[in-house]
């Protein structure tokens, strides 16, 4: 049997803004991989939005070649990138399924969040080697002990021993590298049996086309080699298998316990699915490995051109940005109020903005997007059950029996000092207390709450009444049965199918006022009284008016200066942009979400 006992396979598991990135640049640079220069980007964050951002989005890998001073011997580190937003967390055990063991990472100056807890769990199910990692040690108001104290009773691993370190000094790196090869098991796997590879990710690329990251579990992937996926059947034959080092870097073969690229002539992204297995097609009894969950969108919002003549480009758009985007839904959808469109599926509101700006940035489109929601199931008097992602398409109530939202079980640990802030805040979104326990100075707090309170504004308002400090981990649970209703907007009379929402009973009364007021807000002026009307049913609840606007905003220009009024002119053209006629009525992007602006 080949020697594997050089390979190390791991993760980082880290909350945002604990250091992830900033430690992966470290090793790389430690490593050798890449020049100063090369460094000045931090590289493993590749797109454009999350490094402005500064969040990981995409899985991705890095393999670097470490030799220990403590052996002398020379490992092959295989680093299996995560993403670090909840949003995204199901990203999280793909990457683990890949590794051996995974480095959790905290703040020494903050401490364990819930997501890295969430995080890790996931990691010890696995069975892996979970290694603790106390970063920002230069910080004075690190708390080391402290910190590792919360380890132990937060997460329940030891953390005596956890590596203490600055990855912005450098102070202690070479200790954690030591560590992981120390400690993180070697991978196993029969070099000689046949091919049986997991693909853990996969990209569209303009100049290799479909590119999936595998870890290869038995046999080995060559060059040339004949190979198909299990789920699709289809043979192809390998073009190139490498591995980002973290320059792509070709090589002639992957062998069982590595990661690394593989490119085989598969032109859509659906020929490749993530937790599908590689096997080759001299072998074609090779069984499956376990594959991920299936992840499913869990907020939908309409979204439409501001130009009806953009809407093929939107849809190529979308299409496009699908190749490398498995999560992201999209069916066409058409609405009275503001033509056609589609109706987008998103792992959650982060997901949604970053969509919305790729769309508008790298495509340059102008879109308008219709409120956010969550998926309901609605069971119908003919004991029929749908599923209702868009207001606007709820049955008529006489033929509905039952509404069912759906429920996500949340994870919160916050300070003791900020405990009342956050419960008070969970109550106010309908959230039913399961568990609390304090574990030192945080508390770890569970609640049932329906999801369309947490995906919107939950997570901001939970770091606001907690200065910061809660953090949050959830997932779906159930549907449940609940009072909810579908409040109407209605501008001057008519209903605006894109303003609808669904909202509990108990709430309808204060979000229908709310909504009014902000919308009266946001919708300019115009030459007419505009009324905002919030309905259930056909019963009116609230009712706000804009009032006409008098004067005319060229007026003042009269007889004067013609390239003044002509740039005046344009500047409302531009202020339009984002602006959508309903009826004779124009309406701002701002009014259409400004359910995210209300409380209610
Ligand atoms: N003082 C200090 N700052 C650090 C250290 N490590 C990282 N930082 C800073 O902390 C911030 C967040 O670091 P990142 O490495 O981007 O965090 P991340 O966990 O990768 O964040 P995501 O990519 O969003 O998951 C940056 O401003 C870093 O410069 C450290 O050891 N000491």
């Amino acid at each position: 049997m080949t020697d594997l006992s050089h390979i190390r396979n791991f993760s980082i598991i880290a909350h945002i803004d604990h250091g992830k990135s900033t430690i992966a640049d470290r090793f790389i640079q430690m490593c050798g991989g890449l020049t100063e220069r090369e460094m000045a980007q931090q590289v493993l964050d590749s797109m454009d939005i999350e490094r402005e951002r500064g969040i990981t989005i995409k899985a991705q890998s890095v393999t670097l070649s470490f030799t220990s001073a403590r052996d002398g011997k020379t490992y092959q580190l295989n680093f299996i990138d995560t993403p670090g937003h909840v949003d995204f967390s199901y990203e999280v055990s793909r990457s683990l399924s890949a590794c051996e063991g995974a480095l959790l990472v905290v703040d020494a100056a903050q401490g364990v969040e819930a997501q890295s807890v969430a995080n890790c769990y996931t990691a010890i199910e696995q069975g892996l080697e979970v290694i603790p990692v106390l970063n920002k040690m230069d910080l004075p108001q690190a708390e080391p002990d402290r910190v590792a104290q919360e380890i132990e009773d937060v997460i329940g691993i030891d953390a005596t021993e956890a590596v203490r370190c600055s990855a912005k000094s450098g102070l202690g790196m070479e200790d954690v590298l030591e560590e992981l090869v120390r400690l993180v098991p070697p991978p196993v796997g029969d070099v000689d049996a046949p091919l049986q590879a997991l693909i853990i990710d996969s990209w569209f690329d303009n100049y290799m086309g479909v590119v999936s990251l595998v870890r290869v579990t038995q046999g080995t992937l060559k060059v040339k080699d004949k190979i198909f996926t299990k789920s699709i059947g289809k043979a192809h034959v390998v073009d190139s298998v490498g591995v980002f080092n973290p320059k792509l870097h070709k090589l002639k073969e992957l062998k069982a316990g590595e990661v690394g690229f593989i490119v085989a002539g598969i032109k859509e992204i659906q020929g490749a699915p993530v937790g599908d297995t590689i096997i080759s097609s001299s072998h074609p009894d090779t069984p499956a490995l376990p594959g991920f969950q299936q992840i499913k969108p869990q907020v939908y919002a309409g979204m439409f051109p501001v130009s009806s003549d953009d809407f093929e480009n939107f849809r190529d758009a979308l299409q496009k940005l699908t190749l490398n985007d498995a999560s992201l839904f999209f069916e066409p959808e058409s609405s009275d109020a503001l033509g056609f469109g589609f109706r987008c599926g998103f792992l959650g509101m982060l997901h949604m903005e970053i969509i919305q700006e790729r769309l508008e940035r790298e495509y340059d489109l102008d879109l308008i997007t219709s409120a956010p929601t969550v998926v309901y199931e609605v069971v119908k008097s003919n004991g029929e059950i749908i599923y209702v992602d868009n207001p606007s398409s709820l049955p008529d109530i006489g033929v509905i029996d039952e509404m069912r939202e759906p429920i996500v079980e949340a994870n919160i640990l916050v300070p003791q000092e900020h405990l009342g802030s956050v419960i008070t805040l969970c109550s106010e979104k309908r959230g039913i207390q399961r568990d609390m326990h304090y574990m030192g100075k945080q508390v770890s707090v569970k609640y049932d709450l329906p999801m369309s309170e947490v995906v919107l504004d939950f997570f901001d308002r939970l770091k606001s009444v907690s200065r910061g400090f809660a953090s949050l981990d959830y997932s779906f649970t159930r549907f449940q049965e609940a009072n909810l209703v579908r409040l109407d907007v209605l501008i001057n009379g008519d209903r605006v199918d894109a303003l609808a929402l669904i909202v509990h009973r108990d709430h309808a009364q204060g979000m229908g006022r709310n909504l009014t007021e902000k919308m009266k807000e946001l919708i300019p002026r115009q030459m007419f009284d505009v009324a905002i009307q919030a309905a259930i049913g056909g019963h009116v609840i609230a009712r706000t008016t804009v009032k006409a606007l008098r004067k005319n905003v060229t007026a003042k220009c009269y007889g004067g200066d013609a390239s003044r009024k002509k740039k005046l002119l344009q500047k409302q053209k531009e202020g339009k942009k984002r602006m959508k006629q309903v009826g004779n009525v124009e309406i701002p992007q701002s009014a259409f979400l400004a359910v995210l602006q209300v409380d209610n």
